[in-house]
């Protein structure tokens, strides 16, 4: 019998570590020297395995779980191992005897007596629980689905599920189910502080990296990205890590030359660089107060405001968003980018759809609607005020904008515009364009 092939052993390691070490997943990944000495191809798959593994956590354990033979506890490493299986069995084109074989494999290497119920139990799934899959799917396909398919097909809490389709309807949830276990699109902005989109693009293609210019202005795929972590590009802060969606939504906020700027929620910072950059490449910088919470997110991104070259024109202050200093004065524009679920994030946060409880949801709609509230009245007359989140759910979404419309806080305002964005391998973000009447 073939021993399980070292990418497959790799993963299931991480695994294991993730779980004793309650780390997330892309935190390993980043900092695994196992993972990193792998042949490319081997790392792509452990890298697979792994994100695959955790976003699918509540699903694979049902699977498992409906085809062991009696209720039997399992020994966790064997139940990593059996999900891993399990997982490239159900959503990777490997071929069934392969999955079954290397998770006997994998199974054999931790507990050598259980080699027999790992064959048992994956040669079950892969009777009844494939065709089940592939059934869904096909009703995803056709448009006759229901959000029990969606769980299935994207491997995600059906309540999740269900609140997906309410909230973005039938073909814009079955796109956001299907893509939840696909990797994410490997995509970098210029900071356009300190580069122009042409010397981004040439620096990016001396590293090595395959730049290939994107949709939006300072916009790159990258065709092997791989090579970005030790171009020192990201470091010197001339490149920014940063989906697609997230550049769209800093750029349509479109902060005029030498406006003043209150953004909230500041977090690492990378839409504060994308704001000053899409000013600076009209000329003339913005002037930005941004307000995090986390105090030591905010240190953070005070110290990568320095390396990115905007720290003379930011002010990072460390606030909570709903009691802000009367000092800090008023702007032209306030951009929100609220705290949420992550739910437009999932297959770069594999963490969250199995972690997320239905009373998260409500919670932070509070919340949202808290800071639009208290940062309403620091917009000029004439002002706009841009509610951004990467939640899918309309309950965070459009009824935040609507409940905040109602208030007594935003009836001088009026809705301009609002839209979810939709690059295909990218993340979902919300962003809701207001205005405050003269
Ligand atoms: C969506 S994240 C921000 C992402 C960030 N703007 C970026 O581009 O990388 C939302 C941030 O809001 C912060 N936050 C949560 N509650 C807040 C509050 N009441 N006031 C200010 N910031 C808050 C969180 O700590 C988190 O960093």
């Amino acid at each position: 019998m073939a021993r399980a092939v070292r990418a497959r052993t790799c993963a299931l390691g991480l695994l294991g570590e993730r779980r004793r070490r309650d780390a997330r997943a892309r935190d390993l990944l980043r900092g695994s020297e196992a993972l990193a000495g792998l042949p490319e191809r081997d790392r792509a798959l452990a890298f697979r395995l792994v994100m695959g593994c955790v976003a699918a956590t509540g699903e694979l354990d049902r699977v498992v779980d409906a085809r062991l033979a009696r209720t039997a506890h399992l020994e966790p490493r064997v139940r990593d191992a059996l999900c891993l299986a399990a997982f490239e069995l159900l959503y990777l084109s490997t071929p069934d005897e392969v999955c079954v074989s290397q998770g006997v494999e994998l199974v054999r290497g931790v507990a050598p007596r259980a080699a027999g119920l790992a064959n048992a139990v994956l040669r079950r799934i892969a009777e009844k629980d494939a065709p089940a899959l592939a059934a869904a799917r096909g009703r995803v396909e056709a448009g006759t689905f229901a959000a029990a398919d969606l769980a299935r097909v994207g491997a995600l809490p059906e309540w999740l599920c269900e609140r997906a389709l309410a909230s973005l309807g039938p073909r814009a949830a079955a796109a956001w189910a299907s893509a939840a276990l696909e990797p994410s699109a490997a995509t970098v902005a210029a900071n356009r502080a300190l580069v122009s989109t042409d010397e981004a693009e040439r620096l990016l293609a001396d590293a090595g990296c395959g730049p290939v210019a994107g949709p939006l202005p300072g916009s790159f795929s990258l065709g092997a990205p791989a090579q970005l972590a030790g171009s020192g590009l990201v470091e010197r802060g001339l490149v920014l890590p940063c989906d697609l969606s997230a550049q769209q939504v800093a750029l349509a906020a479109a902060p005029a030359p030498g406006s003043r700027v209150l953004e909230v929620g500041q977090g690492r910072g990378t839409k504060t660089v994308l704001l000053e950059g899409a000013a600076c490449a009209t000329g003339v910088p913005c002037e930005v107060v941004a307000v995090e919470a986390d105090a030591r997110k905010s240190e953070r991104a005070a110290r990568r405001m320095k390396d990115a070259g905007v720290a003379d024109h930011v002010r990072c202050v460390a606030a909570d968003a709903r009691a802000l200093d009367a000092s800090l004065g008023s702007f032209d524009l306030v951009f929100v980018d609220a705290p949420c679920t992550g739910t437009g994030t999932l297959a770069r946060h594999p963490e969250i759809a199995w972690s997320l409880e239905a009373a998260a949801v409500h919670e932070l709609a509070g919340l949202q609607l808290q800071i639009l509230s208290a940062v309403a009245s620091r917009v000029d007359e004439g002002g706009a005020l841009v509610y951004a989140t990467c939640s899918i759910l309309a309950e965070e979404d459009e009824r935040v904008a609507e409940e905040f419309l109602a208030s007594d806080a935003g009836c001088g305002f009026e809705l301009v515009s609002q839209e979810r964005t939709s690059w295909p391998g990218s993340d979902v973000h919300f962003h809701a364009h207001l205005r405050r009447r003269l």
